[in-house]
């Protein structure tokens, strides 16, 4: 608690206009201002001072400018206030609290804006806004926020003195939203027409804003105010509601004027300094409610609402007393501040910054997962890709195998072809040979053979028609020869000379287009010398055949190669290509394992500043 200062409550009476019911009935005018501050009958000896007196044509800003301002300006610096208006039923108590919002606001939106436009001009401080609006209705304290909140109860707290236990309490940023609040509350809040206002309230109600204000980023106290803004409902007399009074009215009358009473008796108490009995506080939940702002610790603005009307003489004059008595009390003010926990800003401010450190280390959790995610992935990806080299390296041994095996196959297949030199020497034996003995015998069955690339098979067939010279001419002659009387061993000798001739050529021309010196293996022939022209014939067709099938092999075989050759280049393209993907990969990995690394020791630096702060 800070230095009290001693202020007195500041009293203000309005005098309202005249109403229609007072013109009709023809009421008079029988009290008025004088000066700033007094108030005086206008054909009698009574006067009163106040603080300030407002005349009818006075608007409810003027009112606000000396009685709410000097309040507002104390709850932002953390001293509580309250304000309220007292007089009878009619006199123009809710007019000057709530006014007609827009058209002619009265003190409590008034105040609203006032505290939001004190907030924007108070650089370097922060504020925390909260609003809870009760009424008390025949002594019941009901929640105007949530009309389900009936009959709350009252508490002691050693804080704030007096506290309503579950009331609902709404943190506000805008003057928008507190005017909404009150509007909110206000439908809430009972009323009903009486003989003497159209809309007559049935209930105490209260709305109270907690302002909480501290230094930005100060380690300074949190100043927290109240301000209780009250419309009382106004005292009223039996004639009020007529002879046919509802039981409903006349127990909210009696319940209203009880109230009213003890709350006058409270006022006369506190300002009879001679009188040290008990002040009745707990006599009605108004007082009990208001005995914090009433008992010292509250900078406290209370407008008398009066009739100037004749007929409202007693009434004027008993609100007129009870300004008086209200104006003789002193207030011992102090600033409220609290520390630690005890403030909402410093709880919600607590509260802030463990989100915020939560939000970091999520953050932080996140980027590691992230990065684990990566990584996992990643390495996912190279052992995908390192299955792959393996697969493919496996394709690669089995085509080099292949490769191996074709080159076997040829190399076997080499080793079938003979040279020419060894093929001429047997014929030419066997032309030496007595041919009488040589007969053809049947080629031996040939395995497949196979034969170099560059083998030119196009030029081969040519060659190999031309040098066998299978013409019709040839055969024709062959054939004469065979029909002669003379054919004889001799001539058949001789076509079978031919014959070997024809081979030994195809011999020496594939010999000439292969690029090794051997050449396909021409079934070996052996030679029985065939009997007839037939036999001759069918062995030429024979081996004739066997080269064409030898031809066809060689083909099949170069088309194969040629295929595996091309298989064999796109793989190794692709073993390349993966390789490559793998020594990104490879430097990507490191980079970010190097991050984590970076990111760990930080960390451990941190935590090593946190213990050793
Ligand atoms: N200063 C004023 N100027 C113009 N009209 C006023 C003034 N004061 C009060 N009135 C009008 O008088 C009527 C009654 O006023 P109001 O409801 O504020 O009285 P009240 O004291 O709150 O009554 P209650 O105690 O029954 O609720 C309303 O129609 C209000 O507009």
């Amino acid at each position: 608690m800070g230095e009290r200062t001693i202020e007195n409550i500041t009293v203000s009476v309005r005098i309202r206009p005249l109403n229609q019911r007072e013109l009709t009935s023809g009421g008079e005018k029988i009290w008025e201002k004088l000066g700033e501050s007094e108030i005086k009958e206008k054909s009698g000896a009574r006067s009163f001072s106040y603080d300030r007196v407002y005349n009818e044509d006075t608007e409810t800003g003027e009112i606000f400018e000396y009685q709410g301002v000097q309040v507002i300006e104390k709850c932002i610096s953390g001293f509580n206030g309250c304000i309220f208006c007292y007089g009878q039923t009619g006199s123009g108590k809710t007019h000057t609290m709530h006014g007609i919002r827009k058209i002619n606001p009265g003190l409590v939106p008034l105040s609203i804006d006032y505290i939001f436009s004190m907030i924007q001009k108070s650089s370097g401080k922060e504020f925390l806004i909260r609003c809870a609006y009760i009424e008390i209705y025949n002594e019941s304290i009901n929640d105007l926020l949530n009309p389900n909140l009936l009959n709350l109860q009252l508490a002691e707290d050693k804080r704030s003195g007096i506290k309503i236990i579950g009331v609902t309490e709404e943190v506000c940023t805008s003057s928008n939203q507190v005017n909404s609040l009150l509007a909110m509350g206000e439908k809430h809040r009972i009323t009903a027409s009486t003989n003497f206002n159209q809309r007559s309230s049935r209930s105490h109600s209260i709305f109270r804003v907690i302002v909480e204000s501290k230094n930005i980023n100060g380690k300074s106290n949190v100043a927290i105010a109240a301000l209780n803004l009250i419309d009382l409902a106004g005292s009223e007399s039996a004639d009020v509601h007529g002879p046919s009074a509802s039981s409903t009215r006349s127990k909210e009358m009696k319940y209203i004027n009880r109230s009213l009473l003890t709350l006058g008796t409270v006022i006369m108490r506190l300002s009879d300094k001679k009188n040290n009995a008990p002040i009745p506080y707990r006599d009605s939940k108004l007082t009990r409610l208001l005995q914090p702002a009433l008992e010292g610790n509250s900078k406290v603005s209370i407008v008398c609402n009066i009739s100037s009307c004749n007929d409202a003489y007693d009434e004027t004059l008993s609100t007129l007393k009870f300004a008086q008595r209200a104006k003789k009390i002193k207030q011992a003010i102090c600033k409220n501040e609290v520390t630690g926990s005890k403030a909402l800003i410093i709880k919600y401010e607590k509260e802030i910054s463990e989100l915020q450190e939560r939000l970091r280390e999520m953050e932080m959790k996140m980027a590691q997962e992230e990065k684990i995610t990566i990584d996992l992935h990643l390495s996912k990806e190279m052992q995908i890709l390192q299955e792959e080299k393996e697969r493919a390296d496996a394709r690669l041994d089995s085509i080099l195998q292949e490769k191996l095996q074709l080159k076997q196959e040829l190399e076997r297949l080499k080793s079938f072809i003979i040279s020419a030199e060894n093929v001429k020497p047997k014929i030419i034996e066997k032309n030496n040979r007595n041919r009488k003995d040589s007969i053809y015998k049947k080629p031996v069955s040939h395995s497949r053979t196979k034969i170099s690339y560059d083998f030119r098979l196009e030029d081969s067939e040519l060659m190999l028609t031309k040098n066998l010279d299978f013409s019709q001419n040839s055969f024709s002659r062959v054939v004469d020869l065979n029909n002669e009387e003379s054919s004889n061993f001799s001539t058949l000798i001789r076509n079978d000379t031919y014959l070997l001739n024809g081979i030994e050529n195809l011999e020496s021309e594939l010999l000439r287009m292969g690029t090794q010196k051997e050449i396909i293996p021409i079934p070996p022939v052996e030679i029985n010398t065939p009997k007839t022209y037939e036999e001759c014939l069918k062995i030429i067709e024979e081996q004739r055949k066997c080269i064409e099938d030898q031809k066809n092999v060689i083909e099949q075989l170069k088309c194969e190669n040629e295929a595996r050759d091309l298989a064999f280049l796109k793989f190794n393209k692709d073993i390349e290509e993966k390789q490559e993907q793998i020594e990104l990969l490879n430097d990507e990995l490191t980079l970010c394992r190097n991050n984590l690394t970076k990111i760990q020791i930080a960390n451990r630096f941190r935590q090593s500043i946190k213990q050793i702060n």
